[in-house]
């Protein structure tokens, strides 16, 4: 059922795409669909460019035949697809649950529209449900999660921080070298002040709070497709 509702989704994303689009190409299970729907199109003629947000939707965009390129060569995009752990009505996000976060929020930034598709479980009235990642460099680790932890007590949050762990057991490592701290909050009633108080603490490379970066949303539900924003 949710993989039907994530495919409904990626469809239609994939369907407001048109010749010339240089497009962002989400992580995860939902965007996954959306690349396999570009694939598609590619091969019955479309004619676009996309920017892969992780190695794994490289290799998938690579698989399908979808033409690549690089924020270097292409910095500005006209569109970005991606998924989302959680999303409230005011189109603010939490991302990275599969640690692709960095690279997502990088591409999200550079595109014109981001578009996120979800199955409506993902919508929430307050983030926070879902444990906040926070990527951070490994060198320094304790005083990062230190200072962290600071602030979240601070903002009278929890600061229960868990470093996130791959299936051997060991630190999971991001596509970019780093460790994740999954924040269990709860809630965040101010999203905005507590992305601010993450920006300023040296050692954190990014977190997965996206303010202001999504434009539209297609949520699927059992009974056809709710779209939020400008889709
Ligand atoms: O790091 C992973 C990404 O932010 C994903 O977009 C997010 O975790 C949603 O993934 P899924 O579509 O598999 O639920």
């Amino acid at each position: 059922m949710s993989d039907n509702l994530k495919r409904a989704a990626a469809e239609r994303a994939a369907a407001l795409v048109s010749d010339g689009m240089r497009l962002g190409l989400g992580t995860g299970s939902t965007a996954a669909y959306f690349v396999s729907a570009i694939g598609e199109r590619v091969r019955g003629g479309l004619k676009v460019v996309g920017v892969p947000t992780s190695e794994a939707t490289r290799e998938q965009a690579q698989r399908e035949g979808i033409p690549l390129t690089t924020l270097d060569e292409t910095p500005e995009l006209d569109l970005t697809v991606d998924g989302a752990d959680e999303l409230d009505d005011g189109l603010r996000l939490i991302k990275g649950g599969g640690g692709a976060h960095l690279r997502e929020k990088i591409v999200a930034a550079a595109s014109r529209r981001m578009i996120v598709i979800a199955d409506s479980s993902k919508r929430v009235a307050t983030l926070g449900r879902f444990p906040l990642p926070i990527e951070v460099v490994p060198f320094g680790l304790k005083a990062t999660e230190i200072a962290i932890a600071k602030l979240l007590k601070g903002l009278g949050l929890s600061t229960d921080l868990r470093l996130r762990n791959g299936k051997d057991g060991t630190p999971f490592v991001t596509d970019s070298g780093n460790f994740i701290l999954d924040a269990h909050l709860g809630r965040i009633e101010k999203p905005d002040v507590l992305a601010a108080g993450l920006n300023a603490i040296p050692g954190v490379v990014e977190h997965g709070l996206f303010l202001g970066l999504a434009t539209g949303a297609i949520l699927a539900t059992g009974e056809g497709l709710v779209e939020l924003g400008q889709v």
